[in-house]
């Protein structure tokens, strides 16, 4: 072990620190760690060395402006390699295959591009506040905004939306999801074994049968959009863009068609559901929070009024609002310690030598935690981003990773996560059970599940309609829109 590493906590005989990096919540280990090593640490797990970057300082130094060198992904032999073909982008590694993949996520959901979804978020909000109001239960809730999400993310990809859960895009989606999970495998401790003799890799067998299913499933989709184009009715979306200029971006029809399926994958099965994680959290802010709420909706009421719906334009005016979704992404972080980067060089930083192969977190729930940055974070409090010029809270993103490899969904995710929030404040108070003594039964603050992201388990609460009028502006709304909705079927 060099001798100039960042610090970190003592090897284990077996000159590790396996046992020291708890399954459960590893993000809260790496911040006590970080009173005693400091914003950048390091350990082994195995023989590849990790490092922990603990501040926003240490995060924008390495992996925004030496992005050159920290932006490749750690090694993911099964679900990567073998069941993926490297096609992946998410976890590929640095290098020209990503880069193509990349500038193609960029054209589908650039700043601009993401505001060519802004008319079906709308009509996929409209439809979903109808659903609201006449659900029957939590269960009920949860299926709705699933739908509305997962519609929005499928949008995004293939221009098309999903009009029911049983669509079997859905089912199939998950099944994939539930694969590409990384490390189940024991090949990916002892990479020696791909030395074995290619029919003795027993480990190879289920996933490579698996990756011709998702091909054949992938180019499906890819073509149905080819075909929409012939006829005319595509809608733009991230596949009319890569089918439009295929060769400028590098990818054949196999990798355009994994390509492609990289947002839903973010958000269409249930295992990284970002945007619905956050939105989850959200309610659980609301109810423990019901000032902030409150204020929110006289913001609404006072900038949209009582008899229509907000939308994409009373934005630049909602400013409170603005700062409640950041607040909401900021209190608790639902993706922890962000995705793994890569190195693919030695590097010094600070005197501190980080090797080539490191695997470098971001520890994203100590730098949204930070009371520098953050006084009293435990507190929700969207006054915290407002008429400041801090420009680290003015242009907050913090939640969405870092440097090149920056969540590329994330103008598409704000968007929906302004036309959801904005509409359901404006039509619903968001209100826990009671107990037989009429105190509310509140969710936990903070016990949340723990695994590659981290959000409130479920809980009870309802949407109530704010007033008598709101009922017939939604029926009328969703009315309109289910009509609209037909362009995108
Ligand atoms: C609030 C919702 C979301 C959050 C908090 C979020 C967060 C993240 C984070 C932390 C990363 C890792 C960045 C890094 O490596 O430094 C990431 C990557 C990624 N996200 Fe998101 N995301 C969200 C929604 C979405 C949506 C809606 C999409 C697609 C429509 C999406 C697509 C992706 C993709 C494709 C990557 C991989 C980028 C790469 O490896 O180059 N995300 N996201």
């Amino acid at each position: 072990k060099p001798s100039n590493l960042p610090p970190g906590p003592p090897a284990s005989m077996l000159g590790d620190n396996t046992r020291d990096v708890p399954a459960i919540r590893p993000w809260r280990t790496f911040m006590e760690w970080r009173k005693r090593y400091g914003n950048v640490m390091s350990f082994y797990l195995g023989r590849t060395p990790v490092i922990v970057l603990g501040s926003l300082k240490a995060a924008t130094d390495l992996l925004d402006k030496r992005g050159n060198i920290y932006s490749s992904r750690p090694r993911n032999i099964v679900a990567g390699d073998i069941y993926s073909g490297g096609m992946r982008g998410i976890s590929m590694p640095y290098g020209k295959p990503w880069r193509n993949w990349r500038s193609l996520m960029q054209a589908g959901m650039s700043v601009d591009a993401s505001k060519t979804y802004e008319i079906l978020q709308s009509i996929e909000s409209k439809i979903l506040l109808r659903d609201l109001l006449h659900a029957k239960d939590v269960g009920d809730y949860l299926r709705h905004i699933r739908r509305f999400s997962a519609s929005i993310v499928f949008c995004v990809s293939y221009g098309r939306r999903l009009a029911s859960l049983d669509d079997e895009v859905i089912s199939t989606t998950q099944k994939i999801e539930e694969c590409i999970l990384p490390g189940k495998f024991i090949v990916e401790s002892w990479p020696i074994l791909l030395a074995l003799p290619r029919f003795l890799q027993w480990f190879r067998w289920d996933p490579e049968k698996r990756r011709s299913e998702d091909t054949e499933f992938y180019l499906s989709l890819m073509n149905s959009v080819r075909d929409r184009m012939k006829l005319g009715i595509a809608q733009p979306c991230t596949a009319t863009r890569a089918l439009h200029k295929q060769a400028d971006f590098g990818l054949d029809d196999i990798q355009s068609a994994y390509a492609l399926s990289a947002p839903s994958q973010a958000g269409v099965g249930t295992v990284r559901h970002f945007t619905i994680l956050n939105i989850r959290l959200y309610k659980v802010a609301m109810i423990l929070f019901p000032d902030a709420m409150r204020k929110a909706q006289a913001e609404l009421d006072i900038i949209v009024g009582m008899d229509t719906l907000p939308g994409f334009e009373h934005e630049p005016s909602l400013t409170y609002l603005q700062a409640l979704i950041k607040e909401t992404l900021r209190w608790r972080a639902i993706v922890p310690t962000g995705l793994p980067h890569s190195t693919i060089a030695d590097d010094v930083y600070e005197g501190m030598y980080i090797p080539k192969g490191s695997t470098v977190y971001a520890n994203i729930y100590a730098m949204t935690r930070d009371p520098e940055m953050f006084p009293e974070p435990d507190n929700f409090r969207p006054e915290r981003f407002l008429n400041t010029d801090d420009a680290r809270l003015a242009n907050y993103t913090i939640n969405f990773g870092f440097g090149r490899r920056i969540c590329p969904g994330m103008h598409v995710a704000n968007r929906s996560l302004f036309i959801f929030i904005s509409r359901v404040l404006w039509a619903f108070d968001i209100v826990p059970p009671k107990r037989a003594d009429g105190k509310p039964i509140l969710p936990p603050s903070d016990d949340f599940t723990t695994g590659l992201t981290s959000h409130p388990k479920p809980f009870g609460y309802s949407f109530v309609p704010r007033r008598a009028g709101v009922e017939p502006i939604i029926m009328k709304e969703a009315l309109q829109a289910e009509m609209d909705a037909a362009a995108w079927m």
